[in-house]
This record gives C-alpha cells, sequence and structure tokens, in this order.
C-alpha cells in the first residue's frame, strides 16, 4: 500500500500561455508540487512519464486541442485514469458538455479566480487520493498484506506484453507450502493464518529487483513473476527463497518431509511469443511445481 498519503500530489498543467502557466502555478504551488507543460505534445509526455494526480488542460492550444488532448489520454493505459480539469474563457455550455462528455471531471474558467481554483483543485485532488486508496486495497490480500489475485493478473498482462516487446524473457514460479492442511489440522487455523503471512512477507523480502513481483495466488499458494530473468538466475533465487522460508524455522512436527515448514516450487523462464497465452506459460510452471510435489517436496522443479 502506498506508505506516503501526506506527500504533496503533483498537478500538471498544460496550457500554451506562459501567462497562465504563471497564474495557475502561483496559486496552486504552496499546497501541491507543480509541473508545466506549453503545449499539448509535452503536456501528453509529461503526464505518461511522471503520472500527475490532476491534469489541468487548456482547451484551445494552437498544436493539438484540449478535447483532442483528453481523447489521446483517456485512451492511453498509462494516463486514462488521472483525472482532467479544463482551463478555458469559452463560456458556453456545449463546450463544456463536450469536455465533460470526454472524460473531463471539471470546469476552470478564466480569468482564474484564485479561491475557486483552490477549492476544485483540492476537491478532485481528495477525489483522485480516496480512489487511489480503494484501487490500492482491492489488489491486497488481506491476510498476508501481499498483491492479491487480481492484482497479480493485471501484472501479468502488463509483463507478458512488455517481454513480447522487447523480446525480453519472464520466468513465472509457482510456490506452495508442504503439507499445510496437518499443519492447520495440528497447530490451527490461525497459527495457520500467522504462517502464510510470515511466508508471504520472508518471501516478499527475498526478491531482488523492483520490478520482482510475487502474489497470493490463492490458499497456500504464492506467485512470483520475476520479469528479464533468465533460467539460472531465476531458479537460483527460488532456491534461496525456499532457504529463507527455512532459516524462519517453523516448527511442523507432523509434515513427513522437515520438521518446519518447507514450500516446494516449479517454475519456468519464456520468451513470450504471440503464439503463446499466458495462460500455457502458467500452466507448465504449475507442471513443475505437481513435479515438485510428486518428487517428494521441499524442493524446485524447474522446466527445461
Ligand atoms: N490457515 C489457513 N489455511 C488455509 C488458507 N487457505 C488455504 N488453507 C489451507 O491449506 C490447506 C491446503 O491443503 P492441501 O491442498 O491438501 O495441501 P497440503 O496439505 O499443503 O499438501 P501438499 O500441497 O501436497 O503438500 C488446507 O487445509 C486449507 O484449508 C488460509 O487462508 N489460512
Amino acid at each position: 500500500m502506498d506508505q506516503q498519503p501526506h506527500r504533496k500530489q503533483l498537478v500538471l498543467i498544460i496550457d500554451d500561455q506562459k501567462t497562465n502557466l504563471k497564474i495557475l502555478g502561483d496559486i496552486l504551488r504552496q499546497d501541491t508540487d507543480i509541473m508545466l507543460a506549453q503545449s499539448a505534445e509535452q503536456g501528453f509526455r509529461k503526464a505518461e512519464a511522471y503520472q500527475p494526480d490532476l491534469i489541468l488542460l487548456d482547451v484551445l492550444m494552437p498544436d493539438i486541442s484540449g478535447f483532442e488532448l483528453i481523447k489521446k489520454l483517456k485512451h492511453n493505459s498509462q494516463t486514462s485514469s488521472i483525472p482532467v480539469i479544463f482551463i478555458t474563457a469559452l463560456n458556453d455550455s456545449s463546450h463544456e458538455e463536450q469536455g465533460l462528455r470526454l472524460g473531463a471531471c471539471d470546469y476552470i474558467y478564466k480569468p482564474f479566480h484564485a479561491a475557486i481554483v483552490h477549492a476544485r483543485v483540492r476537491l478532485h485532488l481528495q477525489l483522485a487520493r480516496q480512489r487511489k486508496m480503494l484501487e490500492q486495497l482491492a489488489h491486497i490480500d488481506p491476510l498476508t498484506g501481499i498483491a492479491n489475485r487480481r492484482k497479480y493478473d493485471q501484472v501479468l498482462d502488463q509483463y507478458w506484453r512488455s517481454a513480447l516487446r522487447q523480446h525480453s524473457t519472464l520466468s513465472i514460479v509457482m510456490l506452495d507450502i508442504d503439507h499445510f492442511k496437518e499443519y492447520n489440522d495440528h497447530y490451527g487455523h490461525a497459527a495457520g493464518d500467522k504462517v502464510l503471512h510470515q511466508i508471504a512477507h520472508r518471501l516478499k523480502d527475498s526478491l531482488k529487483r523492483p520490478n520482482d513481483f510475487i502474489a497470493r495466488y490463492g490458499g497456500e499458494e504464492f506467485v512470483l513473476l520475476l520479469p528479464e530473468s533468465d533460467d539460472q538466475g531465476s531458479r537460483q533465487l527460488i532456491e534461496q527463497c525456499l532457504q529463507a522460508v527455512e532459516d524462519l524455522q517453523l516448527p511442523h512436527d507432523y509434515s513427513p518431509v522437515s520438521n518446519i515448514v518447507t514450500l516446494s516450487a516449479g517454475g519456468i523462464s519464456c520468451q513470450p511469443s504471440l503464439y503463446q497465452e499466458p495462460l500455457d506459460a502458467i500452466k507448465q510452471a504449475d507442471a513443475m511445481l505437481y513435479q515438485a510435489k510428486q518428487c517428494g517436496k521441499n524442493r524446485v522443479r524447474w522446466l527445461g
């Protein structure tokens, strides 16, 4: 979850008139971080790169109009959810209707009235913050605090497409706690929940790169996505993950494979192609996990 709820939010102001940029910047600077763009083109690039919390967008600009730019922003997955307020001198209800239909959340009219600019911007920033918090909550597994299956589906799609574009590898790993039913049966469900939480965090802390991703796949199963990681590197990392969980030394006197809680893992490194679905790769990783379980558990099985 976002651990910095009190950071200043970022507002991108896109207007071809320097004076407007200055006036709006001066009005808002005290409460927010400000980024300026003097053309639609530059504004679009900055929106994509910096993901501001709110965009103030002039309707009339010489290169591309604000109406055209908002269409572009709403069609781009990186920028589609950023709220946009139009800035306009056109005090005409048909324009306002058009802007709102294209996805703007509000209008601010020129000449600027500082108190109104403040109030509208504050309101939409507050809504943006609440929406982000809700989105984050919807993507977190409540028991372990790591990403849930829904988030995993999104990230898999994103990493798969990125690997396709860049012709790079993606490793997919499924991990499952060994004899967890016996654990629950003997130590109780609440103790089982605690183990799930500890393992989730130990695995998360064992990941090395910022884009390495972990989610609770369901029940006592976890999934890892490791972009740009080859067979050898991924497999090594997974061995380290299993070791890190063993190092927790969680007693499991009812496991036939060890006297502490252990994991089995199955994985593959693949280079996504147009002829392969992500689901095929998941099935292969799952088959590897099945093999690891069949071969005695507490081990890694890797395809290839
Ligand atoms: N405490 C707790 N247990 C869960 C949760 N989700 C699933 N489980 C338990 O995980 C256990 C999974 O049992 P099985 O699928 O038989 O797997 P296993 O006993 O680990 O056997 P192997 O995978 O073959 O080693 C069941 O007892 C589930 O109730 C949860 O959120 N909390």
